[in-house]
């Protein structure tokens, strides 16, 4: 098992990214954040705290959202896929959505995150930041906006996200 990123490396990343974010959206007033269930959330919750930090008095809208029944392998084969829950309770009509998650690898997660967003409304654009961008293993023309840390994996190894909350510590590793 490899470390790609410490706790201390993924605090700074993350302090980064919602600069980043800052700047392309300032106040936020036009922009929703979306988490995508369920590991995309830790991630989604330490920027929103973040902005909230680094923007005091604006109203960021932030929701967390499932892809479960989107899936395009959702009733294929015999694994069984438990949904999480969804909570938007906002209308992205017209707004700016930032859709977060942990790892970007097929592309398949945001193509289905993409549909299940639309039932809560036609935004008027959508980007995409994830920490982890594997290359080189995309199946989809999807891209992202705002990345953590670009790696180049074999197809054998996976990259876990641990969180403090959940695992015990913060740490980004390569499992071989
Ligand atoms: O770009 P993709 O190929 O869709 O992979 C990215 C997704 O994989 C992980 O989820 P999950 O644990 O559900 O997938 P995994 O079982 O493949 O790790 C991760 O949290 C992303 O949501
Ligand atoms: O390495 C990978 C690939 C997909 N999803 C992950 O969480 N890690």
């Amino acid at each position: 098992m490899k470390t790609i990123l410490n706790g201390k490396q993924l605090a700074i990343t993350i302090d980064r990214l919602c600069h980043q974010l800052i700047e392309n959206h300032l106040q936020f007033e036009d922009t929703v954040l979306i988490g995508l269930q369920p590991r995309g959330v830790h991630l989604s919750e330490r920027i929103y705290h973040t902005l909230q930090q680094l923007l005091p008095g604006s109203a960021i809208n932030y929701g967390k959202l499932d892809i479960t029944f989107y899936r395009d392998d959702f009733n294929k084969g015999t694994e069984l896929h438990v949904p999480n829950e969804t909570d938007i309770d906002f209308s992205i009509e017209n707004k700016k959505v930032v859709l977060i998650d942990d790892v970007l690898y097929t592309g398949r997660t945001i193509r289905s995150a993409l549909d299940a967003m639309l039932d809560f409304g036609r935004p008027a654009a959508v980007e995409l930041l994830v920490l982890i961008d594997r290359r080189f293993s995309r199946e989809l023309p999807i891209q992202p906006d705002y990345t953590g840390r670009t790696i180049d994996a074999i197809i054998s190894q996976k990259v876990r996200v641990l969180w403090q909350e959940r695992d015990g510590k913060d740490e980004v590793v390569l499992v071989e």
